[in-house]
């Protein structure tokens, strides 16, 4: 049967919105291998982004994350943190992501992420012996992160990790921390740090 999506269809926001959406493991029946080595790290970063506006619109924290093939640039696995829609402490952007692509061999892999990982997401970066992180937007993480990721564990084993700013996703993730601050402090530090932080507040 033909691809539904294929070489031929333009790379518009509307196609990469269906993607997002799509199961990953679903994407080989509807979309053609030949799409996806159209799509440059831009295109990419947008559907991290668009998984964000997903959680986002679930009431739920504001990180996407997509891993790729190196060669074929195939998508092997997606998600968004899901502290609120499943009451998990902790399913970053990035674990989601990786827990969808399953028992694979990452280091032919890319990650791409909505946001800096935390220390936890980037020790597992490092663990799994990804190949590449894509990190699109470094101006809204909390702490130390970015240091940490850069200098020790990337440098190590990581072999190339770049940003690639993305202003629509920078603005929705600074509306976000805006509107609910205490949830995006729950998703990085835990609950103990909003509670203290509310705490010394009193
Ligand atoms: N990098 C991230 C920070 C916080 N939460 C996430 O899901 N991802």
């Amino acid at each position: 049967m033909k691809h539904f999506i294929t070489q031929d269809t333009p790379v518009t926001e509307e196609v990469l919105n269906v993607i997002a959406h799509l199961p990953t493991k679903s994407l080989p029946a509807i979309v053609e291998d030949k799409f996806f080595v159209k799509l440059r790290d831009q295109n990419i970063m947008r559907i991290a982004v668009l998984l964000t506006q997903k959680s986002y619109d679930e009431g739920g924290c504001l990180i996407g994350g997509v891993i790729i093939d190196n060669n074929t640039r195939r998508i092997v696995g997606k998600g968004h943190d899901t502290l609120v829609q499943d009451g998990d402490p902790y399913n970053h952007g990035e674990t989601s992501a990786i827990r969808d692509a399953g028992r694979q061999d990452f280091s032919n892999t890319t990650i791409f992420t909505m946001l800096s990982p935390c220390d936890v997401c980037a020790t597992l970066i490092y663990m799994r012996q990804f190949d590449r992180v894509v990190v699109g937007d470094v101006t809204s993480a909390l702490g130390n992160e970015v240091p940490w990721v850069m200098n020790r564990c990337f440098a190590r084993r990581v072999s190339k990790s770049i940003s690639l700013k993305t202003p629509w996703g920078i603005a929705l993730y600074a509306k976000y921390r805006a509107e609910k601050p205490e949830l995006d402090m729950e998703d990085w530090k835990g609950l103990a740090a909003v509670c203290k932080a509310t705490q010394s507040t009193l």
